[in-house]
């Protein structure tokens, strides 16, 4: 059955002007839009030149008018796209005629989810949409392609048929009392148990990467004053963004900036010297230094190469957090004629004024945030994802623990298929939709 509660309206391409602007209209009243707007009916999925009309019958704009009959629309809906010249006036009062018409305007993320409620995109596909939009990179963009193409969703079906498949041999023991454990081991249950297991570890991996493409890192650059953190901000940025001085406490607030490193976002976060101090100001900044230092995926510890790891850098490196991975950069090698590039597995030689060892430095970087490369195979993925692969994993844990007990086993193998099935939204609440839908933007 269609959902078409009623019928939306809204500007479909980027406000502010353009060569053409495209309104889009999908509902149940798009025939009396079509009549009131272009006065002659329209021949399905055909480019129509049309003069757009007022309620006087003047012109608005003349343009292209198209009809996309349910249920093949992007919304599975009746579905009315209308190109006109794409100023903003124009495109508003076109608008505020289909309004006129009986449609209403469109929230954000409306159309996507009309396609996801009529079943045309399954969730995982619904927010691939809006992550084409979103992408910053090529990389991230290739992979969301790859999502809304299906590429996540069928790995998640695989795993779910797959369990299904298992959950018919364990229920029917649970049925059939005379069938016991050994009718499991025969059809060698726990085999393929630990198939799926294993291949659920390989969806996790592979979106872990998507989740990186389209989440990135936050690095943070910490040190002691002087050592050059607003120096190699700059240069991995490729512009000044952080003031830089041979004054040491330059740095008196978090500088953040966005760069990309091979299609990944890094947010990176210029901080404040730590050193002890009295100035009020310099003091402030030093409680940010250690906010970001919280909020971090990887920091960079900055050394000035002449005077290696010092007493005062141990005591920074003991304040930092267990969990928090740190790369050592030693910077200022132009000083010391040390050779660039990587001295161990966590410790690397730079100069960030010279632009020595930037290269070797971002590399290292990569790897150290578990990005593997781009390559075909990557489809964009997001947190609430992870969250279900990781939920899904600890159900398959504990179904393997207590295999021998088959009630909890069929529990189990139950919980782990409801939590693949939220990723591509079998069933999600009406909450959860209207957090993933309202991110998207207007027209969308
Ligand atoms: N003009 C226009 N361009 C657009 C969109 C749109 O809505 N309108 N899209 C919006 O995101 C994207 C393309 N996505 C679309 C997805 C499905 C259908 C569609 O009509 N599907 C039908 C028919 C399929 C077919 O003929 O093969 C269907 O699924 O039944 C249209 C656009 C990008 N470009
Ligand atoms: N020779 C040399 N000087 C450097 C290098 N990197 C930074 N410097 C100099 O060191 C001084 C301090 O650099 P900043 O980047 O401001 O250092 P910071 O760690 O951000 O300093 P605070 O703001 O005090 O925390 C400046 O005079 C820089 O030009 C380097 O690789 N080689
Ligand atoms: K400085």
């Amino acid at each position: 059955m269609l959902y078409t509660p009623d019928t939306i309206a809204a500007i479909a391409t980027a406000p502010g002007r353009g060569g053409v602007g495209v309104i889009r209209i999908s509902g149940k009243d798009i025939q009396s839009v079509i009549s009131g707007l272009i006065a002659r009916p329209l021949k399905p999925r055909f480019a129509h030149f049309a003069h757009f009309q007022a309620l006087d019958g003047s012109t608005i704009d003349e343009g292209i008018a198209l009809f996309f009959p349910n249920p093949a629309s992007f919304t599975g809906e009746d579905v009315l796209e209308l190109q006109g010249h794409g100023g903003p006036v124009v495109m508003n009062m076109l608008l505020k005629r289909c309004i006129e018409l009986g449609a209403r305007h469109a929230e954000p993320g409306e159309f996507t989810k009309r396609a996801f409620l009529n079943g045309k995109l399954d969730l995982a596909q619904a927010e691939a949409v809006a992550d084409i939009i979103d992408a910053q990179s090529e990389a991230a963009a290739k992979s969301a392609i790859k999502s809304l193409d299906g590429a996540f969703s069928r790995e998640v079906h695989t795993l779910v048929d797959a369990l299904i498949n298992l959950r018919m041999l364990v229920e029917a023991t649970l049925d059939f009392p005379e069938e016991d454990i050994d009718f499991l081991e025969a059809a060698d249950a726990r085999g393929k148990l630990h198939t799926i297991s294993a291949q659920l570890a390989r969806v996790m991996d592979t979106a872990t990467q998507g989740k990186l493409l389209r989440e990135g890192m936050h690095v943070v650059l910490i040190g002691q004053p002087n050592v050059g953190k607003s120096s190699l901000m700059n240069a991995l940025a490729g512009e000044d963004v952080a003031i830089v001085t041979d004054i040491a406490g330059t740095t008196r607030d978090t500088v953040r900036e966005l760069i990309q490193l091979d299609g990944i976002p890094l947010h990176i976060i210029d901080t404040a010297g730590l050193r002890d101090t009295n100035d009020t100001v310099e003091k402030i900044g030093i409680e940010r230094t250690w906010a970001a230092v919280e909020k971090a995926d990887l920091a960079l510890l900055l050394l000035d190469s002449r005077e290696g790891i010092t007493e005062h850098d141990q005591q920074i490196l003991a304040k930092l957090p267990d969990s928090l991975a740190v790369l050592r950069v030693f910077n200022k090698i132009d000083l010391t004629g040390d050779q660039a590039g990587e001295i161990a597995d966590d410790e690397i030689h730079v100069s960030a004024k010279q632009g020595i060892g930037l290269q070797e430095l971002k590399h290292k970087l990569l790897k150290k945030i578990g990005w593997q490369g781009m390559n075909d195979g990557v489809f964009i993925a997001r947190e609430r994802h992870l969250a279900a692969i990781r939920v899904a994993r600890e159900h398959l844990n504990t179904a393997d623990a207590c295999y021998l007990q088959i009630e909890i086993l069929a529990e189990e193998l139950r919980l782990a298929q409801q939590s693949l099935n939220e990723i591509t939204g079998e069933f999600t609440s009406d909450d959860l939709l209207g957090v993933i839908f309202s991110r998207f933007c207007i027209g969308k």
